[in-house]
């Protein structure tokens, strides 16, 4: 059977949107290991799908992805497409509405010049609700990473993030250390690892690897755990811009009792659809990702 998608990015993080409201999505992991594959099959960061809300707060839900197959509580760029994508079907009007992600409520306002608003929800820092394995919480924590100590922030938005300070980011070895502190042993259920640069106490430099994924252009739940390790160290104002390799978003964060704000676009790139292939075409098109 056909599978009808979307194809969306958010500043080059880039997504496959398939609408769920009215059948569950049919793929299985592998299933969608061939969907994520940018040469056997369409290609992704992270495929989103459109569901039926269970939180009646909600109007709709949305499911998150990564290419390896394994699935993902937030994703910050994602929820603006799904936006989006919502409003193009005359799913959303204008003002706040709430969404619910893998891991709760999320609020969303599309502006008029076409980029999308989001309440990203309050970023914890406890160990457990990352989860991270420390003894206590600190804005600061030494993880053993290979044998080494390397000095890390962490915070959930819905998803762990680890955050390392770096001097250069066009410098930082984002393909090496992002996928050791990825599943370094601190972190039960691995983590997205962000690289900041800060440049002032309103602008810094971001650089991602995703869990699951790999360096991607643009990390939005990323972006706003930078800010919020960054703020939590008193490094950085309330209101940040966030340079990614694909471009800029806004984040605010007012501290501790508030939701960090993300601000950024949301951008179409086709509609398609696909012929799912026979069992075993599937999975020779991702047998070379491990
Ligand atoms: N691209 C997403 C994050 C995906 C996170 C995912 N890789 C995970 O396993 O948590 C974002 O814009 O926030």
């Amino acid at each position: 059977m056909a599978l009808r998608f979307s194809k969306m990015h958010g500043l080059g993080n880039d997504f496959v949107v398939v609408d769920c409201r009215g059948a569950p999505f049919a793929l299985d992991a592998a299933g969608i290991r061939w969907l994520g594959d940018r040469h056997f099959g369409v290609g992704f960061d992270q495929l989103l799908t459109l569901e039926p809300a269970r939180d009646p707060s909600c109007r709709f839900a949305y499911g998150i992805w990564n290419t390896d197959g394994s699935s993902a509580g937030q994703c910050g760029n994602g929820v603006r497409c799904v936006a989006a994508w919502l409003a193009r079907a005359g799913a959303l009007g204008p003002g706040m509405t709430r969404l619910e992600s893998p891991s709760g409520a999320v609020a969303v306002e599309l502006l008029g010049d076409g980029s999308v608003r989001v309440d990203m929800g309050e970023p914890r820092f406890a160990p457990a609700a990352i989860p991270l394995d420390a003894a206590a919480e600190s804005d600061r924590y030494a993880i053993d990473v290979v044998g080494r100590e390397v000095e890390i922030g962490a915070t959930s938005m819905g998803n762990p993030h680890a955050l390392v300070e770096v001097d250069d980011v066009a410098a930082a070895p984002v393909a090496v250390l992002g996928p050791q502190i990825e599943y370094a042993p601190a972190f039960p259920e691995r983590c997205n690892v962000g690289f900041a640069e800060i440049v002032s106490r309103t602008a810094i430099r971001l650089r991602v690897w995703e869990r699951g994924v790999g360096e991607t252009l643009a990390c939005g739940s990323g972006a706003c755990a930078a800010v919020a390790v960054l703020r939590r160290r008193a490094k950085v104002d309330a209101e940040v811009r966030v340079a990614l390799p694909g471009g800029e978003l806004e984040v605010h964060w007012d501290g501790p009792g508030h939701p960090v704000w993300m601000r950024g676009p949301a951008t179409f790139v086709f509609d398609g659809e696909i012929a799912e292939p026979a069992t075993g075409a599937a999975s020779a098109g991702t047998t070379r990702k491990s």
